[in-house]
């Protein structure tokens, strides 16, 4: 079997591997490079998963694979100011897709106010802890977390949650 995840991101990857693993499932994992077609920030709920939704189809195409799989990172405003949110989804051909979300946290006000005004969290994020990459590492959930939930760890939840439906759904 060959899965695909439509990212290149290295906590991404990481979060899927793990996740077969747990799964029990002998696939071939590849990484592909995909439009989410959606903003380079999105900025809802709505939004993040549908770029979770078309990088999972888009990938499947891309790669050929038996399952694609899309992780996203969003943000969504809300009465209590806005939070980090985050959405998985998994396509197999000729099956509704099954979608999946993963923590949400509030966001400090300067880093929010950053975004509203047009920024993209990933340089912000860089500015802030003087540190580059740190989305392909703890990410922001990581850094707001005092390190104790890191963003490969949260997407780990995401894909169990993913692979979790899949199986149960195709079970013989
Ligand atoms: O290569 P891809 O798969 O696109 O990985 P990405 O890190 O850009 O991740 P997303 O596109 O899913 O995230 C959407 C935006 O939010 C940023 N972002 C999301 N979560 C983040 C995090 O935990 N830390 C830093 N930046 C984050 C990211 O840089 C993008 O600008
Ligand atoms: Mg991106």
């Amino acid at each position: 079997m060959k899965i695909a995840i439509g990212s290149l991101n290295r906590a991404k990857k990481l979060a899927l591997e793990k996740a077969v693993e747990a799964a029990g499932l002998q696939a071939e994992i590849e990484s592909v490079s995909v439009p989410s077609n959606v903003s380079e920030q999105p900025f809802s709920d709505e939004e993040t998963r549908q770029g979770a939704v078309n990088r999972a189809k888009n990938t499947l195409t891309e790669a050929n694979a038996d399952i694609g799989i899309g992780l996203e990172g969003g943000v969504m405003e809300t009465d209590a100011g806005l939070f980090l949110c985050n959405w998985g989804a998994l396509a197999v051909k000729e099956q509704v897709i099954i979608t999946a979300g993963g923590a949400r946290i509030l966001l400090p006000p300067t880093i929010a106010e950053q975004l509203r005004s047009g920024e993209e969290l990933g340089p912000v994020m860089e500015r802030f802890t003087a540190r580059a990459e740190i989305r392909q590492h703890e990410g922001a959930i990581g850094v707001f977390t005092n390190g104790l939930v890191t963003r490969d760890e949260m997407f780990l939840h995401v894909a169990k949650l993913l692979l979790g439906q899949f199986l149960l759904i195709n079970k013989k």
